[in-house]
């Protein structure tokens, strides 16, 4: 709210096809989608290309990488750098991910360097954050997105190109979504970390999205309220669903 732009990103993760995804970009570009939304798509690496091409010339609709590695080039075996993505022209990166950070043992640091890398290389970076179950259960999760957020703004300074997702490890893919209450207060207490961390009117305009669980029948109360900017979804976002919670707003 408060004049920030309504951004939704479906994070695709290691699925589908090259017929799959052509499908799904085909039912992107045939909705009729609120022009108030930005949206980006984030395909596995090898159907980047294929969808970008595909979604070329379809307005408010971008594709982001959903993880690059921090050097620009070299002998990183199995890595696409930041500066791959931007010279492919791909204009957003998604970093941190909890999966990244779970299974890939991505550390805070590690994520605030690629952050870092990408934004220098002129890319936007969706930048994600949130708590396990363990750490909610403890009245932790404050305490850890704060952490999380830290890391980076050690190394990053200018927000401008960063949106943050709170994604609670717990809502992930289990189809428990956070109320809207619970999600709420986090993200109100991103937006004072924000406000205190890099000053008031960079907090005003940060966009701050969340993810875990989103589905068209919980995104509308969801997106009522006040520091909810918007949505990263996974498993929904490989459904024609996807419109409608694009659409949210509407
Ligand atoms: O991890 C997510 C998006 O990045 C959320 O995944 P689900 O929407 O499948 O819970």
């Amino acid at each position: 709210m408060a004049g920030r732009k309504f951004f939704v990103g479906g994070n695709w993760k290691m699925n589908g096809t090259i017929e799959s995804g052509k499908k799904l970009v085909e039912t992107i570009k045939s909705a009729k989608l609120d022009s108030n939304t930005e949206v980006v798509i984030a395909p596995p690496a090898i159907h980047l290309l294929l969808v970008k091409d595909a979604l070329s010339g379809v307005e408010h609709v971008q594709v982001s990488g959903q993880n690059a590695y921090h050097k620009a080039s070299g002998a990183f075996t199995g890595e696409v750098s930041v500066t791959q993505l931007q010279d492919a022209g791909i204009p957003w990166v998604i970093l941190g991910h909890s999966e990244r950070r779970t299974v890939f043992k991505e550390t805070d640091d590690q994520t605030a360097e690629k952050t870092k890398a990408a934004l220098d290389a002129g890319l936007s970076v969706i930048v994600c954050v949130g708590e396990t179950l363990d750490e909610r259960e403890k009245n932790e999760s404050v305490n850890v997105v704060v952490r999380q957020l830290n890391a980076v703004a050690d190394q990053v300074k200018d927000w401008t190109k960063v949106v943050v997702a709170y994604e609670p490890v717990w809502a992930i893919g289990t189809g428990k979504v956070a109320t809207a209450e619970q999600a709420q207060e986090v993200h109100a207490a991103i937006r004072k970390w924000a406000s205190d961390k890099l000053g008031q009117s960079a907090a005003e305009s940060l966009r701050i999205i969340y993810g875990g669980s989103v589905a068209a029948k919980n995104c509308k109360e969801l997106a009522t309220q006040n520091d909810i900017d918007g949505f990263l979804v996974g498993g929904a976002s490989l459904k024609p669903e996807f419109t409608e919670i694009v659409n949210a707003r509407l």
